[in-house]
C-alpha cells in the first residue's frame, strides 16, 4: 500500500516535471519567435547589402529599392534578394549594368548565402572573398571585368556546385579544385596561365571549360605544357615582339599627333569662316515684319530705363543660339552687337489673353527685383509673336547640377551647397508670394529646370525663372497642365489652387535636392511609388530615414540631423491637404533658423 502511494506520488512528480518542461520550452519558443518577428532581419546582412548598393551603379535603382529591412515576414521585397528563415540566401543581380568595384569582404556577413549571381554586368577588380560561406552552392560571376587571380580559398567551399567565371580578365594559375559536389565549372575566355591542376575533377572536365586562355595547358585542352627551357625561349620571343610592338605604337602615336595638329589648324580656319554664317536671331524678323505690328518694330517695353540700351532692331541683328526648349516655347541667348547678352523666350500657347491683359500682367512681373528671381528686362507683344527678355544667367539649371554626369568622374554636390540652394529658392519664392500676393499661384511653374544657377567666388547663387505664367494664361486653365503645379494633388482633383500649391512644388524640389532623385522618375513596381514624396514618406515612417539621402551627401554624417529636419519640412510642404502645408514665410524662417543653428554648432 505504502509503495503504491509512493509510486503514485513519484509518477505525479514526473508528470508535473514533464509538463513543466514542455511548458518551459513552449514559452521559450514563443519568446524566440516573437523576437525574430520583431527583429525580422539580421542587421549585419542588411549592412553588407547596403555596401553593394552604395558602391555600385546599375540600370536598376538599387538605392531607391533597397530600403528598410531586406527580409520582412521571411520574404524580400528588395530587387534580386531572396530570404529563407529570415536570412538572405540568394543575391541574383544579373544583366543590369551593375558597374564598379565589389567591396572586398562584404559577403562574409551574409553567412547563410547559397547563391550569388552577378552575371552579365560590368564589375571590376578582384573576385570577392568567399571565405567561411560554407552554405554556398552557386557562384556565377561570368561576363564581367574581374581581374587578378582566382582565390585559393574557393577550393575550400565544400558545398560548391556551380562556379562560372568565364569571360573576365582573370590571370594567374587555376587553384586545385576537386570538390565532389562541383557539377558545373567554367573559366574559359580569361588570361589564365600554367598547367591545369591534375585533380580528378579538373581532368575530367571538357575542353570548353578552359577554352581561350592562351597560356593554359594540360590534358583537358589536349595541349602538353612546355618544358622550362622552352619557356625561357618563349619569354625571349615575347620580349622581342613586345619591343617591336612598342616601336610601332610610338610611330603610330607620333603620326596621330601630327595629323591632329594639322586638322586643328584647318578647323580653326573653317570656324572663322562659319562665324559669319551662324544662325542669326533675325530669322524670325520676317514674322515680326509681316505682323500687324510691323510698323511698330523697335517698341520693346522696358521696365528699367537704365537697361534700355537696345531696341527691337538691335535685337533682330543680334546673333542668337537656342539654349533650351520648354513647354512654353524656345529660349535663346541673344548677343547684341555691343557684346551684351540677354535671354529671350519666344512664347507659345500664350494667345488666350487680350493684348491689354497681357501687357498689364507683364508690367506687374517687370517690377519684380530680387536677388533670387531672374529679372525681366523687357517684353514684346504682337498677334503672332510674344517675347519675354530676361537677364542672362549663365552656368546651368538646378536640374543639370543635380542629375547630369552622375557616376564616375562627377564632382559631388556637397550638403552645404545644397542647403544654400534650398535657402535661395525659399527666399525667391517667399518674395514672389509677397509681391504677387493677389495672384492665385504666384510662381506656378517651380521645378528644378526653372532654377538657374550662377557660380561666383562665394559659391552657387540660385534664381527662379518662368514665374507668373498662370497669370498669362486664361482662367479656363487650358494650358495650365503644362505647368509644374499640375502635379499637385489639388490640381489633379480639380480643387482650388492657392499659394500653397507653390509650397507643394517647393517641397518636391527640396526632396529632389536631398534624395538626388528625379521627381516622377524611377521605376514603378509593387514596392516603390513613382511619386517622390510618397516614397520618402514610406521610408521615413519605417524608421530607415537615412536611406533616402543622396549618396553624394550620405557620408557627411554631421549633416544628417539637418538633412532629416529639412526632409520633415519638405514632407509638411507636400501634405496632400493644402491647408496643412506651412506658409512660405514660415518655411523660410525655419530654414534660416536651422542654418543659424548649424553655424553656431560649427
Ligand atoms: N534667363 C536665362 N538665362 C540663361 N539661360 C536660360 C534662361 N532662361 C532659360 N534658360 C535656359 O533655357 C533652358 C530652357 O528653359 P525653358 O524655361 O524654356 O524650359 P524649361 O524650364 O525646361 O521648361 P518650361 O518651359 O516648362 O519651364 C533652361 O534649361 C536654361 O538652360
Amino acid at each position: 500500500m505504502f509503495y503504491e502511494v509512493l509510486s503514485n506520488i513519484m509518477s505525479l512528480i514526473i508528470d508535473l516535471t514533464i509538463l513543466y518542461m514542455v511548458l518551459f520550452f513552449l514559452s521559450l519558443n514563443i519568446v524566440l519567435c516573437i523576437d525574430i518577428e520583431i527583429n525580422d532581419f539580421y542587421p549585419q546582412e542588411r549592412y553588407a547589402l547596403l555596401l553593394i548598393r552604395d558602391s555600385l551603379n546599375s540600370s536598376v535603382d538599387l538605392h531607391g529599392n533597397w530600403t528598410g529591412p531586406p527580409c520582412i515576414n521571411n520574404i524580400s521585397r528588395w530587387f534580386g534578394i531572396t530570404c529563407s528563415n529570415w536570412h538572405v540566401v540568394d543575391i541574383t543581380i544579373h544583366g543590369v549594368n551593375l558597374s564598379g568595384y565589389l567591396p572586398s569582404t562584404f559577403l562574409q556577413n551574409i553567412t547563410f548565402l547559397r547563391r550569388i549571381d552577378f552575371r552579365n554586368n560590368a564589375l571590376f577588380g578582384l573576385l570577392p572573398n568567399l571565405t567561411g560561406l560554407v552554405f554556398l552552392e552557386e557562384v556565377k560571376l561570368s561576363f564581367n571585368h574581374f581581374s587578378g587571380s582566382i582565390p585559393l580559398e574557393y577550393v575550400e567551399l565544400l558545398g560548391l556546385e556551380v562556379l562560372e567565371l568565364q569571360e573576365n580578365y582573370l590571370d594567374g594559375e587555376i587553384p586545385p579544385f576537386d570538390q565532389p559536389s562541383l557539377r558545373s565549372f567554367n573559366v574559359s575566355y580569361n588570361h589564365l596561365v600554367g598547367k591545369i591542376p591534375e585533380t580528378s575533377l579538373l581532368q575530367r572536365l571538357p575542353k570548353s571549360a578552359f577554352d581561350d586562355n592562351s597560356e593554359l595547358c594540360g590534358k583537358p585542352l589536349d595541349m602538353s605544357c612546355p618544358s622550362s627551357m622552352e619557356k625561357n625561349k618563349k619569354k625571349l620571343q615575347v620580349w622581342i615582339i613586345a619591343l617591336i610592338a612598342f616601336g610601332a605604337a610610338l610611330f603610330l602615336f607620333l603620326m596621330i599627333i601630327a595629323f591632329l595638329v594639322c586638322k586643328r589648324k584647318a578647323k580653326g580656319n573653317e570656324t572663322r569662316r562659319n562665324d559669319s554664317t551662324r544662325y542669326v536671331f533675325g530669322a524670325w524678323a520676317s514674322n515680326v515684319g509681316n505682323s500687324e505690328d510691323s510698323g511698330r518694330l523697335g517698341q520693346l517695353e522696358f521696365f528699367d530705363k537704365k537697361l534700355q540700351v537696345f531696341d527691337m532692331d538691335d535685337l533682330l541683328r543680334a546673333s542668337a543660339e537656342v539654349v533650351g526648349r520648354g513647354e512654353f516655347g524656345v529660349t535663346y541667348k541673344a548677343t547684341l552687337e555691343t557684346g551684351n547678352a540677354v535671354a529671350v523666350k519666344r512664347l507659345s500657347y500664350m494667345n488666350e489673353l487680350s493684348k491689354k491683359e497681357f501687357i498689364q500682367q507683364m508690367q506687374l512681373l517687370g517690377q519684380i527685383k530680387h536677388e533670387n528671381v531672374v529679372e525681366i528686362i523687357s517684353f514684346y507683344h504682337s498677334e503672332d509673336q510674344k517675347l519675354i527678355i530676361y537677364e542672362l544667367v549663365s552656368d546651368c539649371t538646378l536640374f543639370e547640377l543635380l542629375h547630369e554626369g552622375r557616376g564616375i568622374g562627377r564632382i559631388p554636390l556637397d550638403w552645404s551647397t545644397r542647403l544654400s540652394i534650398i535657402k535661395d529658392i525659399a527666399k525667391g519664392l517667399d518674395f514672389l508670394h509677397q509681391f504677387l500676393s493677389s495672384h492665385k499661384v504666384p510662381h506656378a511653374n517651380l521645378k528644378s529646370s526653372n532654377v538657374l544657377i550662377h557660380q561666383t567666388n562665394q559659391g552657387y547663387h540660385s534664381k527662379l525663372t518662368d514665374y507668373g505664367f498662370l497669370s498669362l494664361l486664361s482662367s479656363s486653365n487650358k494650358n495650365a497642365e503644362k505647368l509644374s503645379i499640375s502635379k499637385s494633388p489639388e490640381f489633379v482633383k480639380r480643387k482650388k489652387l492657392t499659394h500653397k500649391t507653390d509650397v507643394y512644388c517647393f517641397g518636391i524640389i527640396m526632396l529632389e535636392i536631398i534624395t538626388g532623385k528625379i521627381p516622377g522618375g524611377g521605376e514603378v513596381d509593387e514596392t516603390t511609388s513613382n511619386d517622390l514624396s510618397d516614397w520618402v514618406r514610406t521610408v521615413v515612417n519605417n524608421d530607415w530615414s537615412t536611406d533616402i539621402l543622396d549618396l553624394e551627401i550620405l557620408s557627411e554624417r554631421e549633416g544628417h540631423d539637418a538633412m532629416l529636419n529639412l526632409t520633415e519640412i519638405a514632407l509638411e510642404c507636400t501634405d496632400l491637404m493644402p491647408e496643412k502645408r506651412p506658409k512660405m514665410s514660415v518655411v523660410l524662417k525655419r530654414i534660416e533658423e536651422m542654418e543659424q543653428m548649424i553655424k553656431e554648432n560649427d
